[in-house]
């Protein structure tokens, strides 16, 4: 992994003004690694499409800096309702939107058009010679392992085929960055486990940058190395996957990691709680049955939600603490000395 390839720094975008203003944006910063998978999520109305609009340079936002392969992009605070663009020509602008090709849950083909030419389009307005384009077309459908539908038509495939073919036309004017845009969400599990398999082949045949945009924790598990948890507007937490998935700090990010819930919810108000995060040891500890042991203490589990990844347990326990304070305080040392593993007292006030 190299240098940062886009950089967000202090972006804010608000739709409308006055009583109605919506910050889809407030004070976002993110740095994305040339080379590396980094992940988007939020739930709906989160501000992902916006982020995403912003970052390839098709939005203005109202303030702040976008920097894309080092060339920098400065918005001021505006009069009017959009931001001002300063420090740059529109020229530079469009030629740094080419940095940064997307694809969509909707594919977007020209339903007019074959696969090859589909695949040929972008290379046409950017004034590639036509035998060039074809044949860098043909590269591109042996990479996506289509070779065969050439001259078939999108409406003849099927919608994982469709995702390869716009994945090769995104790839073929040799883009930095790919934004993927929900761009599994449309398809089945399997479809969407042989596209993410793909983007990351690509990623590391051809070292493009790949920027996943879901609502879908499991994609982000699939494929990304790096994510920021977008919540109403703000960056929640970002960081390594497993680090947030072993252990994540706010409600935004439960709410994505673990949406089974492990909350106090259904507890009476005053129940008190550890929430014990396992950080990736190879095994879960047996930590109930050694707390009974070393310690004499009993604890119920309230709830458990854990998960493994490369081989690794990640996930989070909610144990009932003891109503005596002493046993509480010694449960809670004993929990946190143990190896790959912490935990934060909790309580329900309802
Ligand atoms: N053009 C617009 N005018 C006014 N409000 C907008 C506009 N675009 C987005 N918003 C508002 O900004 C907020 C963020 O929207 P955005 O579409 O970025 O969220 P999202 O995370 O992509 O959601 P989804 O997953 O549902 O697409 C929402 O409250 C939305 O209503």
């Amino acid at each position: 992994m190299g240098e940062p390839i886009i950089q967000i720094q202090h972006l804010f975008k608000t739709f409308g003004s006055g009583d109605s203003a919506v910050h889809a944006l407030d004070d976002i910063n993110l740095d994305i690694q040339q080379g590396e998978i980094f992940g988007i999520i939020g739930l709906s109305g989160a501000g992902k499409s916006t982020l995403v609009r912003c970052m390839n340079l098709l939005e203005c936002p109202t303030s702040g800096t976008v920097i894309v392969d080092g060339q920098k992009f400065v918005w001021m605070e505006p009069d009017g309702a959009e931001g001002k663009l300063r420090c740059i020509s529109e020229r530079e602008l469009r030629l740094a939107r080419r940095k940064i090709t997307m694809i969509f849950q909707s594919f977007n083909l020209l339903m007019q058009r074959t696969c090859l030419k589909n695949i040929c389009f972008p290379m046409e307005i950017s004034g590639v010679p036509a035998a060039k384009a074809r044949q860098r077309a043909m590269e591109l459908l042996e990479l996506v392992g289509l070779l065969e539908k050439a001259n078939a038509y999108p409406a003849q495939l099927s919608g994982g085929q469709k995702q390869r073919i716009a994945i090769a036309r995104a790839l073929a004017t040799d883009p930095k960055v790919l934004l993927c845009d929900e761009a599994t969400s449309a398809l089945d599990p399997t479809t969407t486990a042989s596209i993410l398999d793909l983007l990351k082949d690509l990623n590391q045949k051809l070292g493009v940058t790949v920027v996943v945009i879901t609502h879908q924790m499991s994609v982000i598990e699939e494929i990304c190395s790096r994510v920021a948890i977008l919540d109403g507007g703000v960056v929640a937490e970002q960081g390594k996957v497993e680090d947030i998935f072993s252990n994540p700090h706010t409600d935004a990010a439960r709410r994505l990691v673990y949406p089974g819930g492990v909350s106090l919810e259904q507890y009476p108000t005053g129940t008190r709680a550890v929430r014990v995060a396992f950080n990736g040891g190879t095994a879960y500890q047996p930590l109930i049955a050694s707390l009974a042991i070393d310690c004499g203490i009993k604890v119920n589990i309230l709830g458990a939600d854990t998960r493994e990844i490369d081989g690794k347990a990640f996930g989070t326990m909610l144990l009932g603490l003891p109503d005596d304070p002493n046993d509480a305080a010694k449960a809670l040392s004993y929990i946190r000395s143990q190896p790959n593993v912490s935990a934060e007292e909790v309580e329900y006030h309802g």
